[in-house]
């Protein structure tokens, strides 16, 4: 089998989005004077939706959201000429082609998420190719079914917080991770509406639910540093993404200071960035996305090496690239779980884009052993709602 064409289109999202509302996910621009609302450099409102087809006529689907109209610049002119004319099978060898010929520039960031969507479709004609999905692949079913969290509670009116997180507790979900809304720019009064933010979910979901919370990024050493005591007596189960990704030093003193399990790993990428993290006791939770920090051939080398830390991986965002390989490893106890509903974030993106996506019962997730590859299709019912860039 050999690989024929690779097609990388951006799906440019034109429809409804529910306009941006105060500060409902403190992130990193809050430090900074920000003329425009801070969270719109994070919004996804695009993605880049790869197609490779092989010679015996099998296409292979792989998506990339971080910035998407680079990345398809990235595939087009840099990934796609080193794997079409190759034999998926020798993925290891396609994935290290990949990512030496763009080692001057890339390793990190757009580059390595351009990788990770050729790496994704290569996957998933591997699947196809033998009839069997992609967890099956990598280790199997580790799990009757996955357990997942309900992901979204941005920061907003406390009330409308509470009945989000009663709606979703009433539909069976026991963990349930929130936004804060404020950082180190809005003072002591920040870090009061924070804490209430907290006590206001902890009141609905009671302490027999876990509660994970989201700063992505927000936050200095200093001010998460004064917050974590304050945060200890909610039992959250871990913080999330306290300072920009490039501060390891401070991730590292973080998850050492409070018994507050700290989480990241969104924003790392490749094994070597995993090894970094492993080796300096940054992160007690490893959030890759399949989809960002090299593929699944990435993915799965860093599951073992969680492994060996007696790390627990629970990917990013869900989605599922990272379901199978949460379902192949006992290594990852849960996914992340985004609900769909009206283009906000843009997380939500990939529901309107593809069809084949589990959907949450009772907190829990379910893979179909008998659906090949990664078990996506390309959904038409929005195809309206998006301008297409091929
Ligand atoms: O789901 C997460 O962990 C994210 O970081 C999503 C991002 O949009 C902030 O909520
Ligand atoms: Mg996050």
């Amino acid at each position: 089998m050999k690989i024929k064409s690779v097609r990388a289109r951006v799906f440019q999202w034109k429809g409804k989005t529910v306009p941006p509302q105060g500060n409902f996910c403190s992130n990193a621009m809050d430090l900074l004077y920000a003329p425009q609302e801070t969270m719109s450099t994070f919004r996804f409102h695009s993605w880049t939706v790869v197609e490779i087809e092989t010679d015996d006529g099998i296409v292979g689907l792989g998506n990339v959201a971080l910035a998407p109209a680079i990345a398809k610049a990235i595939i087009d002119q840099y990934l796609a000429p080193l794997v079409v004319g190759q034999d998926p099978w020798d993925y290891e060898y396609l994935w290290q082609r990949m990512y030496r010929a763009t080692h001057a520039w890339g390793r990190k960031g757009v580059t390595m998420a351009a990788i990770s969507a050729v790496d994704l479709a290569i996957w998933d004609i591997l699947g196809k190719s033998v009839n069997k999905p992609v967890f099956k692949l990598l280790g199997g079913r580790t799990k009757e079914k996955i357990p997942c969290y309900y992901s979204k509670l941005y920061r907003t009116d406390l009330k409308e917080m509470q009945a989000e997180a009663q709606k979703f507790l009433d539909q069976g979900f026991t963990a349930f991770k929130m936004r804060f809304g404020y950082g180190p720019a809005h003072l002591q009064k920040g870090v009061v509406e924070n804490l209430k933010s907290v006590e206001a979910v902890r009141e609905v979901i009671g302490y027999d639910n876990d509660l994970m919370l989201e700063c992505y990024m927000g936050w200095n050493l200093e001010y998460a540093k004064r917050m974590l005591p304050k945060l200890e007596k909610f039992q959250p189960r871990w913080l999330e993404e306290p300072v920009i990704a490039d501060d390891i030093d401070g991730y590292a003193e973080l998850n050492q200071l409070t018994g507050i399990p700290i989480s990241g790993g969104e924003h790392e990428f490749s094994l070597y960035g995993f090894k970094q993290l492993l080796d300096r006791k940054a992160v007690s939770v490893v959030q890759y996305d399949t989809n960002r920090v090299g593929g699944i051939t990435a993915a799965h080398k860093i599951n073992a090496l969680c492994e060996a830390h007696s790390v627990p991986v629970i990917p990013h965002a869900g989605q599922m690239h990272n379901y199978h390989l949460t379902m192949s490893t006992l290594a990852s106890p849960m996914s992340e779980y985004f609900p769909m509903h009206d283009v906000e974030v843009g997380n939500e993106l990939f529901y309107y884009i593809f069809d084949g996506e589990p959907v949450a019962e009772n907190g829990f997730l379910q893979l179909d052993d008998h659906k090949p590859g990664l078990g996506l299709t390309l959904k038409t019912e929005y195809l309206k709602d998006f301008d297409i860039v091929e």
